[in-house]
């Protein structure tokens, strides 16, 4: 099969296909909300699809706390998997990639090839570790203004996330108005609640009290990794819903632990949870982790702006909100809250709520219903 025989191929069946990670190196000065400066900064980035002509299709994706800019494709034919919203970008999927250009870069502070607290402060030869800046949703906004100014491309035709990608979403149409046509943010929230942010801490905890965490100066290959793990067995419990948690597991044992009376893996669940705590510790840091889940607490569009009406009075987009039924982490809602603000400053919004009982992570699986709608909504 030859390279266009094998493109046709990957078209028909709706897939990517081989991608290539890119970096955007900002050689300037970059000073965060917080007021802290750093003297450059590489984002990595991906992009499917073609940026026609007049450069009007390009659709940003933003990703939620634990992604990065790896969202459809493969890198190479040995991935075990694809990138982490295969099924909703590429061609004839609702994000299509033969209609759209669609970029992805991994978030200011990140770990996935970004500058962030691992990487190294060329100004002392070192990590920066806890030096790194304060990041905020609306820096890593800004860096990806600086990225889509590389490519020259005047407005952007839609923003699309969930969680903290939708949290992106929602600051990207108040701070670029003009620039945005349309946003989708899903499974989000306009500030956390209590509960939200009262998780996040409990997750850092775990990380802040692992002896090798040892106040943020670790090897990268000598990390918290206990911490990390237990952060996000803990957080991951809230990604899901007791009705998929039980549909998956139930009370099930765990095959070869059925020993009572022992603290070891004993049921499913408990395997499953060690797991996923587990090979996070390979893909992700845990500074990063701290500084991301600081993010999500920090923002507050109400408090930036006065209200929530303020904040989206600013706003020139038309947006679809999508809240999920058993997202107990951002309910509905306070997705809800941000149409229902949007529609009293006579903005353009509507609000779908997708009946799903997988809870939080609702966003990532295949949903009909949200693949119409998103269809329909970019169409
Ligand atoms: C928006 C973004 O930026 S994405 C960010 C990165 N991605 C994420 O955070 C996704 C994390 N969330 C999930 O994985 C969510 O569970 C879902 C709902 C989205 C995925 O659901 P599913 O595809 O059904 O995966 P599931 O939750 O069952 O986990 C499967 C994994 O658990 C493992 N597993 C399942 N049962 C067990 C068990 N009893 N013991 C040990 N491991 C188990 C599987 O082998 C599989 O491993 P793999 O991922 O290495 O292939
Ligand atoms: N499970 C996703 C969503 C979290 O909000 C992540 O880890 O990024």
């Amino acid at each position: 099969m030859n390279a266009s025989e094998e493109d046709q191929r990957l078209d028909e069946a709706g897939e990517v296909g081989l991608v290539e990670p890119l970096d955007f190196h900002y050689p300037q000065p970059f000073t965060f909300e917080s007021g802290q400066t750093i003297p450059e900064f590489t984002l990595r980035y991906e992009t499917y699809g073609r940026l026609n002509a007049d450069k009007s299709n390009a659709i940003l994706i933003a990703h939620a706390l634990t992604g990065d800019h790896h969202c459809a494709g493969i890198h190479s034919l040995r991935d075990r998997k694809p990138g982490w919203w295969n099924n909703m970008i590429g061609p004839g999927k609702p994000i299509d990639t033969k209609r759209f250009f669609v970029i992805c870069s991994n978030c200011i502070g990140g770990c996935q090839g970004s500058t962030g607290p691992a990487s190294i402060n060329p100004e002392t030869g070192e990590p920066y570790h806890l030096t790194f800046p304060f990041v905020n949703i609306v820096d890593m906004v800004r860096t990806q203004k600086l990225l889509l100014d590389s490519f020259e491309i005047p407005h952007l035709y839609a923003v699309v996330g969930g969680s903290m990608g939708g949290m992106q979403v929602l600051q990207w149409a108040i701070e670029y108005p003009d620039y945005i046509h349309r946003i989708l943010p899903m499974a989000t929230t306009w500030r956390q609640n209590s509960q939200a942010i009262a998780f996040d801490e409990v997750g850092r905890q775990a990380i802040m009290q692992d002896p090798a965490w040892n106040q943020g100066n670790y090897e990268p290959s000598a990390g918290p990794n206990v911490g990390l793990a237990i952060a996000r067995m803990m957080a991951h419990i809230t990604y899901l819903s007791d009705t998929s948690m039980d549909r998956k597991f139930g009370r099930r044992r765990q095959a070869g632990h059925d020993s009572k009376y022992s603290f070891d893996i004993e049921f499913e669940v408990e395997s499953y949870l060690r797991y996923q705590g587990e090979s996070f510790t390979n893909r992700f840091d845990a500074n990063t982790y701290l500084y991301f889940t600081r993010a999500l607490g920090y923002f507050d569009l109400a408090g930036s702006y006065g209200s929530l009406d303020k904040a989206v009075a600013q706003m020139k987009c038309r947006a679809l909100v999508v809240g999920f039924t058993s997202d107990w982490l951002f309910p509905p809602a306070q997705n809800r809250d941000v149409v229902l603000a949007m529609l009293r400053q006579g903005k353009e919004a509507s609000y779908l709520q997708i009946d799903l009982d997988l809870g939080h992570d609702s966003f990532l699986v295949d949903s009909p219903e949200l693949f119409e709608l998103t269809r329909a909504f970019l169409s």
